[in-house]
Formats: structure tokens, sequence, C-alpha cells
């Protein structure tokens, strides 16, 4: 994979340099709740630009319909971005249409633009390898050099992460250097005990990264919106709970093979629950109830780990020697949900392990939550990413960056 610093040597003044960024920052409204993202890639855009290049960023925001949606703007990012940089940035408010390709042309050397949201083009995300070559051709004419930053992003067969860097020369940026060279670590010798911590809300993304995580994690403790596809196939009622239905046989199956392999799985033993989702805007208390993990009602949503919960996972990553943590455990952005994915991050802060959190949710609760960042080993940007790095699959992302 050739580096940015290879890239800079061969000289990049005067060329326009494609940033793939993941700029999937958590919005509240149009303010940004958690710029690690924007922080992430921010060296790569500088040292471009230093270096004379004319920088144009792009990322996708969300997962908006493959058509504009305000809501999904990147308009605040771009703003940060221009914040974080000291300079001005450009903003074209479409991808690969009248006002990028004007905003790109008048960029001079050394300065930078963000484009608007890849995934307002259906050809972004789109399964048809003509129609994401059609809109990586779109993309190409905006660029000379393609950097490959957006690590949140690799393990995705997208246009602008799979097929754009087939279109131009190529390097990997700085995020993306350091992300695989930790997470290259916890493939190798890790130091045991190993304990992985999964949680969040991605739950379909995320549980096949199990059937690989029984050969190598000593231990495996589930929470977040997670936990509840396990607790049914334990033979539970997890009420109006977030639930993988059609997991339930593959995950009968994870326990199964947990027990045979001497893996210890931990689930919940308490879970707060509630009739309804938070309003995560106005904060309004929401008066949960704990209990027992095993007598969910009917109409009731389990939403954090419990108290008891609490204690047992700090428990079982006390003795940790490596630790990989993604996903929250609880609906985190609410205060009356934070308590369990706090006692996470808590116990991984006191535990002399070395620990990975990864996921753009995950990291930005730990910062959110007023963690420090540096009492961690390492604070990574993908969440779906790492632990599709962590199984050994390979990440469009990344292949396209390597001959
Ligand atoms: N019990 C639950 N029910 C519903 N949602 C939950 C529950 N527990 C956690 N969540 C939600 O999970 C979300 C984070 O999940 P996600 O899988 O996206 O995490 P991540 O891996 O850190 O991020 P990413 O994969 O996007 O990088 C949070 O917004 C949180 O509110
Ligand atoms: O948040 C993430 O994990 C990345 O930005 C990828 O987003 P996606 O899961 O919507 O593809």
């Amino acid at each position: 994979m050739k580096t940015i610093d290879q890239l800079l040597a061969e000289g990049v003044t005067g060329q326009r340099v494609f940033v793939r960024a993941d700029l999937n920052v958590p919005l509240d409204g149009t303010t940004i709740t958690d710029d690690g993202r924007i922080r992430a890639v921010q060296p790569t855009v500088a040292k471009l630009a230093e270096a004379g290049a004319r920088v144009v960023v792009a990322s996708h925001l969300g997962r908006p319909k493959g058509a504009p949606d305000p809501a999904f703007s990147l308009a605040p990012a771009a703003a940060r971005l221009g914040e974080l940089l000291g300079t001005d940035v450009a903003f074209a408010t479409d991808t690969v249409g009248e006002s990028a390709r004007s905003v790109v042309a008048a960029l001079a050397d050394g300065q930078v633009a963000v484009i608007e949201n890849l995934r307002f083009n259906p050809g972004e995300t789109s399964k048809d390898d003509a129609e994401r070559g059609a809109f990586a051709d779109e993309l190409a004419a905006l660029a000379d050099v393609y950097i490959g930053d957006g690590f949140g992003a690799v393990h995705r067969k997208h246009a602008s992460v799979y097929d754009l860097p087939a279109r131009l020369p190529h390097a990997a940026g700085q995020l993306i250097a350091t992300e695989v060279g930790v997470l290259k670590k916890l493939t190798q010798d890790v130091a045991r005990p190993y304990v992985v911590v999964l949680g969040g809300a991605k739950v379909s993304d995320k549980l096949g990264v199990i059937d690989h995580l029984l050969e190598k994690a000593d231990r495996i403790l589930i929470g977040g919106g997670m936990a509840y596809t396990f607790l049914k196939a334990q033979g539970h009622e997890v009420g109006i709970s977030l639930l993988q239905e059609d997991q339930i046989p593959a995950v009968k199956e994870y326990l199964t093979r947990a027990e045979a392999k001497g893996v210890e799985f931990v689930l919940p033993v308490d879970v707060l629950v509630a009739p309804e989702f938070p309003d995560l805007k106005t904060k309004a208390p929401a008066h949960p109830t704990v209990v027992a993990a095993d007598a969910i009602p009917a109409d009731e949503e389990g939403l954090d780990i419990g108290p008891e919960t609490r204690k047992l996972y700090a428990s079982k990553l006390a003795d940790a020697a490596t630790v990989f943590w993604n996903g929250p455990m609880g609906v985190f952005e609410h205060p009356d949900y934070a308590e369990g994915t706090k006692a996470v991050a808590q116990a991984l802060v006191e535990s002399p392990a070395f620990s990975v959190v990864g996921g753009g949710d995950s990291a930005a609760a730990v910062r959110i939550l007023g963690f420090d960042e540096k009492a961690f080993g390492h604070i990574s940007t993908g969440g779906g990413a790492s632990l599709e790095y962590l199984e050994g699959k390979t990440l469009p992302g990344l292949a396209a960056l390597e001959d």
C-alpha cells in the first residue's frame, strides 16, 4: 500500500487530491456532538494542503436514501474541518454537479473543499457494478489522485471507497495507516485474557463477528441492542427490544460452541426498561425500571444494562490483558441510559489492559461521557470496519488501495 508520505515525496503541488474521509459524525440538528472523526482525518488534509495540493474532501453522513436530504448535509462537518485547519474550507452543495465542479475548479494550490454527502447519489451504495462505476467516473473527473482515509467506511463496497481508487493513482492516508497498524496487533499474538465487549445497534452487521471471535477471545461480554437476540435465543421474553429474529439459530449455535470451546459468554443479568424509546432531543426524564434479564415485560424495551450487570462486567474486565470494545451498552445519548456504557469505560480506564475502543458511536460515547481518550490504548474511528478487519475479511476499501 503506497503511503501518503511516498505520494508527497513524488510531489502533489497543484494536483487535485480526492480524500475519501469518514465524516459521519453524530449530529443534534446541525450541531456536531462529537467531532472525533473530523479531527482524525485533519492531519492528512493539513499535510496535503501544506504540500500545495488542491484538496477535495468527500464522505458519507448517515444513511440517506440516494437523494439529497438536508438532515444529512455535510455542511456542519465542512465548517468544523475549516475551524480545525484554521483556514477557509469551500463547500459544494452537490457531490458531482455544477457546484462541485465549480468549487473544485476554483481551488488554488493549498486550498481545501468539501463536497456534499456522497450518499445523496444512488450510485454510491449501489449493488450494481455499472451504476457504482458510472458514479465513480463522475467522482474521478474531480481529481487527479485518490487518498483513502475513511477508515470507518473501508468495509463498504461503495463507489468512493472501492471503485474510485481503481480509476486514479492512489495511496492510504495517515488515519488508515495508524488504524491498520494497531488492529493488526489484535489479529496476531494478543496478551491474554483477551476480552471482547460487543453492544450497539447495528446488530445484523455485527453478530457475524462472533463466529470469528469464538476462535480468538477468552471471554465475550454482550450488551446494547445486541443483548436481546441472545436473551431471546435463551428462551427469554424481550418485549419490544431491538431483536434480530433471523439470527436466533446462529446465536444459539454460538452459545453452544462457546461452551464447547471454553469461551466465556457473559450476558446481562438485569436491564433498564421503559415502554418507549427516550426523547434524545429534550432528554426529558425517561423513568426506566430495573428488571431481571429474564423478566422483561412484553410491552417494554431494554435500553441499557442494569446495575448488577454493570458490576458483573466491571469484574469480568478487571483481569483482562487485552480488551476490544465495540458498541455502547445502552442508549448512552440519554443520561438515564448512559450508566452501562460509563461503567464499561470506567472499568477499562482502571484496568492495565491494552484496550481498543472501536466505532463512531462508541468512541463518541467515551468522549461525550467525559473520559480521557489517552486512558485507552487506541480509539478507532471504525466500528463495523474494525470488527470486519479483526474477522480477517478482505475490506474493499483497503484492498482497493493495495496495488
Ligand atoms: N438497547 C439498545 N436499544 C437501542 N439502541 C441501542 C441500545 N443500546 C445501544 N443503542 C444505540 O446504539 C448506537 C450505537 O451503535 P453502533 O452499532 O452504531 O455503534 P458503533 O459501532 O460505535 O458505531 P459505527 O458502527 O457506526 O462506527 C447508539 O446510538 C445507541 O443509542
Ligand atoms: O459509522 C460507521 O460505522 C461508518 O461511518 C459507516 O457507516 P454505515 O454503517 O452507514 O456504512
